[in-house]
Parts: structure tokens; C-alpha cells; sequence
């Protein structure tokens, strides 16, 4: 095992350098909506035990020999379909949220750098945690964009940063956030956009939230998404006072052959459709930042499926994206975490060096 080389020394960092780093993980995007970068963003991200927990033996010959065959440029020509001039709008959101958090966190005297990380595709996890060591960092704190625990996403993300800990001979201390699904302001800002939405448009006959779905199997191995899905809309159905009856949690994005967590998304909106229900509104609670599974899978296709089947008003209500509420809640859940780390300063290299000359002449006057 060779780590990899520490500077001799790390004295003469700015002082202006914080030390505590706030890392926002996300899943990742292809960089260019074409048939080969989404070959090399689905080989990275299928090729993730997490992800696909089949043996190797049997998921590699169908992986190679026909998904990143076939899927590429079908799924290029969803991407192509949402792709902004700013690029994916999963990674335009993400490095939005990044930065908005860092001036958020700035204006209230919290000396943290805040950056984005992408688990597959760039910028990669590694190359985020290696620039922040290069800059002084000596604290992580590893915040997830998933609300909602999972393995295949929140438990790849800790995998990536564990991976590059075990390269580093001098390890900063990390920290990591597992869960917000039931924090008090997550579910505020969800509830803030659904209520603007209703100001405008009324209420809904049904609301219905559709979360990214996961294998059956994976509830029952223990998995607590299902459980947390369920409670982050059960808090949000409370807070904006519908009735049980009025809401639907519902799961997307089926992949494979395998039964996945259900009601599935799609065929209960033909259902409501059919049943005579003729406003639906739609909601991703689970995806911080619009993407390709909200905008093209539910805003476009889900819609499409439902107007056919007789629905007659279908009403997208947005991701948290760069809304306010959501960046004072992603500073709570940080700020929470960050407990115990200086971050107004004190740990400057030169502040401490002022304070060590404060106590060796207060020991010297003694
Ligand atoms: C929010 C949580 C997510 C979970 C849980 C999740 C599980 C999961 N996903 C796949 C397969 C695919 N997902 C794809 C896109 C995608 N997935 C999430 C989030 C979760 N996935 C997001 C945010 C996105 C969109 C990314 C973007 O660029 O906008 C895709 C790629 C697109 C496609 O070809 O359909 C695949 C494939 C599995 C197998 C899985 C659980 C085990
Ligand atoms: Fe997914
Ligand atoms: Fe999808």
C-alpha cells in the first residue's frame, strides 16, 4: 500500500484559509446529453455494488453485453430533452446549492468552505476531498443530497470518501450526515413549495409524491428508505393539513426486471386518471435538485401517460433547487453537524499562534 505524499510540512497556510469544509454530495451526470458520455457515466454508476447488488458474475455479461449497449442512446435522448446551455441541470442545481449555502453560512460569521462533489462523473469525490486537503483543510463534513437514507446512494457516497481516506496517510477528521428526512425545516421549505403553488393554482384532488424507487428486496434486507419516504410525506402531509386520503407516496424510475418498492409512480396516475380524478399535482420530495428523473420522467412522460388516460390537469411542483428555505435548512442540518469545530476563526493557524504566545505569557507571569 503506497499513501500518497503528505507535504513535508503544512505551516504557512493563509490564515484567511477556514479549515472546516462542508462537502454536498450528489449522484452525478454525464457531461454531454450523447450516446458515449452516457456510456461512461452508466458504466461507472451500474458498475456499483450499491447500486446493483447481483453478483458480479452474472451482472457483468448483462452490463457489458447488453444495457451499455442499448441504453445509452436511448437515455441520451432523454437527457437531450432537459439539457440547459448551462449543462445538466442536476450538476447546474447542485453547484448552485454550493454556492448559495457558502454565501448563506459567510453572511452569518461561519468561516466553512463549501463545496459540490459528484459520487460518479466529475468533480469527482476524491478530487473535491484531495483539493481541500491541498488547501488546509482539516475537518469534512460529508453532507449527502439525499434527504432520505439508502444505500445505493447515501452508503455509495461514504464508500467514496472511505476509499479515499484509505489512501491518505494524514487524515483530516470527517464527519458524516446520514439522514434529514425529518428535519423540521427540510420539511418546511417542501411544505413552502407546495403552499406558493397552491396560492396560484388552488388544491390539488390528489397530491402525489413520487420518490426514485429501489428494489423490493432491499426493504426487507433492512434497507430504511422505504420508512423514511414514507415519513418525510406523512410530515409533509401534516404541516400542510391534507388528509391522509388526499396524498400518495408513489415510486419511480423502475429499473430492471426485478420488483421494486411499490406503488409505482406512473400506473397509479393512469389509475387516478381513470378513476375520474381530473387534477393531479406531482412533487419529488426525495431529489433535492431537478434532473432527468423529475423533469423528463414525471414532468414529461408521467404527464403525457396521465393526460392520455383522461386526466385533465397535471401540475409539476418543482425540487427545492436554489429555493431560500432549503439553503437556511441545509445550513441548519450543517450547523448541527459542525458542532464542536471551530468555525469562526479560532482554529487559524495564526489565531492559535496568537493564543499560544497569549498562554505562554500568562504561564511565564504566573
Ligand atoms: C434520490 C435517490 C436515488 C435512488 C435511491 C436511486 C436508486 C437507483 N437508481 C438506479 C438507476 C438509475 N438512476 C438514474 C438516474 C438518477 N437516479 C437518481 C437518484 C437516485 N437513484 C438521480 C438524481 C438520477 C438523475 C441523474 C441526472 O443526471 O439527472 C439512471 C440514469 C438515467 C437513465 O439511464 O435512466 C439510472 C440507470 C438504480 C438501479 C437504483 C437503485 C438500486
Ligand atoms: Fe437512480
Ligand atoms: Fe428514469
Amino acid at each position: 500500500m503506497r499513501f500518497a505524499p503528505e507535504p513535508a510540512h503544512s505551516h504557512g497556510q493563509s490564515p484567511a484559509t477556514p479549515r472546516t469544509a462542508i462537502v454536498l454530495c450528489n449522484l452525478g451526470t454525464p457531461d454531454a446529453p450523447t450516446a458515449p458520455a452516457l456510456r461512461k457515466y452508466l458504466a461507472e454508476f451500474l458498475s456499483d455494488k450499491r447500486v446493483v447488488e447481483i453478483p458480479r458474475f452474472v451482472w457483468w455479461p448483462i452490463l457489458h453485453g447488453i444495457i451499455l449497449r442499448t441504453r445509452p442512446a436511448k437515455s441520451a435522448a432523454k437527457y437531450a430533452s432537459i439539457w440547459t446551455p448551462e449543462g445538466s441541470p442536476l450538476r447546474v442545481w447542485t453547484d448552485k446549492q454550493a454556492k448559495l449555502l457558502a454565501g448563506y453560512l459567510g453572511q452569518r460569521g461561519q468561516r466553512v468552505t463549501v463545496r459540490h462533489a459528484m459520487r460518479y462523473g466529475s468533480p469527482s469525490i476524491a478530487s473535491v476531498l484531495d483539493e481541500l486537503k491541498g488547501m488546509g483543510v482539516n475537518r469534512m463534513l460529508i453532507l449527502p443530497l439525499y434527504p432520505q437514507y439508502c444505500a445505493a446512494t447515501t452508503a455509495s457516497v461514504f464508500d467514496a470518501v472511505y476509499a479515499w481516506a484509505a489512501t491518505q496517510r494524514s487524515l483530516p477528521e470527517l464527519r458524516f450526515v446520514n439522514r434529514y428526512h425529518d428535519d423540521a425545516l427540510y420539511i418546511e421549505a417542501l411544505a413552502r413549495r407546495v403552499i406558493e403553488h397552491s396560492q396560484t393554482h388552488g388544491r390539488p384532488e390528489k397530491l402525489v409524491l413520487s420518490f426514485h424507487g429501489v428494489p423490493k428486496r432491499t426493504l426487507a434486507l433492512g434497507d430504511p428508505y422505504h420508512c423514511e419516504c414514507q415519513k418525510t410525506a406523512r410530515l409533509l402531509a401534516e404541516r400542510l393539513s391534507y388528509k391522509p386520503e388526499q396524498v400518495l407516496v408513489t415510486f419511480q424510475s423502475r429499473f430492471g426486471k426485478a420488483e421494486w418498492l411499490q406503488p409505482y409512480t406512473e400506473p397509479t396516475l393512469v389509475k387516478l386518471a381513470k378513476q375520474g380524478v381530473k387534477r393531479v399535482d406531482v412533487m419529488c420530495p426525495g431529489f433535492t435538485s431537478d434532473c432527468l428523473e423529475t423533469l423528463e420522467e414525471i414532468n414529461q412522460e408521467a404527464r403525457a401517460a396521465y393526460t392520455k388516460a383522461g386526466g385533465a390537469e397535471f401540475h409539476y411542483i418543482p425540487c427545492l433547487n436554489d429555493q431560500h428555505e432549503w439553503i437556511a435548512a441545509m445550513s441548519s442540518i450543517a450547523m448541527r453537524h459542525l458542532q464542536g469545530w471551530p468555525t469562526t476563526g479560532a482554529d487559524d493557524p495564526a489565531a492559535l499562534a496568537a493564543e499560544r504566545e497569549r498562554a505562554l505569557a500568562m504561564g511565564a507571569r504566573a
